[in-house]
């Protein structure tokens, strides 16, 4: 069950993380085939809750893998996939799941798709408005209810899809390259979003991205795979402040040497199976 709503503010990223806490999502010696293709290979990783976790690698790693197994998309080939401490079964509704595209329905105004969700669940009018406006205004689209998605910017867009990702309040939030489309502005504007929001709500992510800046910039721990079949090669924790300012980081020393350090992991002499 859920226990947090939408409207609570409280920050307790610190906090949380200060005590140690059984594992969230737990990958245990797996391994995923897909006929002869092996996509990852012996993976162990434990993601805690309220922990932002990046994960970076060559292209045909597994990432997207990692992810649709904790969805519950499809079950790992060796080794388990634990949630809370139970094996991950399809599907798994503590997740919510966006991916580059952001699949808003044009024919329904933002408010509309974002309470596709809600609607699904059967709530009522009444309630399904005051979580719509709630929504609205935590990702800051309040007044743009009525419109629809092509009237929308891009950055406008992907509020609203994560509008509707948060509708239905899902504990653990998994995202492929959200914003790989974006232009550096806007992406760095939706960066500050994500991180603002997820701590508001104490959100657990799983974050894939190509970009090695917003893997460290917007990271607790960051995930570095090597070529397919994927192996981690390395978990770089990130101790860089938990309120942090994405424009003015960009000059923090500590910043600089661990994209410096990720770049220098990512090299194209250091992927073993590149596609
Ligand atoms: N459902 C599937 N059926 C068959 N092959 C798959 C399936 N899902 C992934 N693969 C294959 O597994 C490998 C890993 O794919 P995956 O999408 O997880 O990698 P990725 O690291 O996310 O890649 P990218 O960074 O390019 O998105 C790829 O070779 C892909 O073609």
């Amino acid at each position: 069950m859920q226990q947090e709503t939408v409207g609570q503010t409280v920050d307790r990223r610190q906090s949380s993380r200060a005590v140690p806490d059984e594992p969230l999502v737990v990958f245990e010696g797996v391994s995923k085939s897909f006929g002869k293709l092996q996509a990852v290979r012996d993976i162990s990783l434990s993601v805690h809750e309220g922990e932002f976790l990046t994960l970076v690698g060559p292209s045909g790693c597994g990432k997207s893998t990692l992810l649709n197994m904790t969805a519950g998309l499809f079950p790992p080939t060796e080794g388990s996939v634990t949630y809370r401490g139970t094996p991950v079964e399809p599907y798994n509704h503590r997740v919510g799941y966006m991916t580059q595209s952001d699949h808003l329905l044009h024919w329904r105004t933002v408010a509309k798709n974002i309470a596709v969700p809600l609607e699904i669940a059967k709530m009522s009018r009444g309630e399904i408005k005051d979580r719509v406006d709630e929504l609205l205004e935590l990702v800051g689209l309040a007044g743009f209810g009525e419109n629809y998605p092509n009237q929308l910017s891009g950055g406008m867009r992907k509020r609203c899809a994560l509008a509707r990702l948060l509708a239905y309040d899902p504990e653990t939030l998994l995202f492929d390259e959200p914003f790989a489309a974006l232009d550096a502005q806007l992406r760095l504007r939706m960066q500050m979003e994500i991180r603002r929001i997820v701590a508001q709500l104490n959100k657990t992510v799983l974050f894939v991205t190509h970009d090695l800046d917003e893997a460290v910039s917007l990271a607790d721990r960051c995930v570095v795979f090597s070529g397919r079949p994927g192996t981690i090669s390395e978990v770089l924790d990130i101790p860089l402040p938990a309120e942090r300012d994405l424009f003015s980081i960009r000059h923090n020393q500590k910043y600089a040497e661990l994209t410096a350090r990720l770049w220098d992991e990512m090299a194209p002499a250091n992927e073993e199976g590149e596609n």
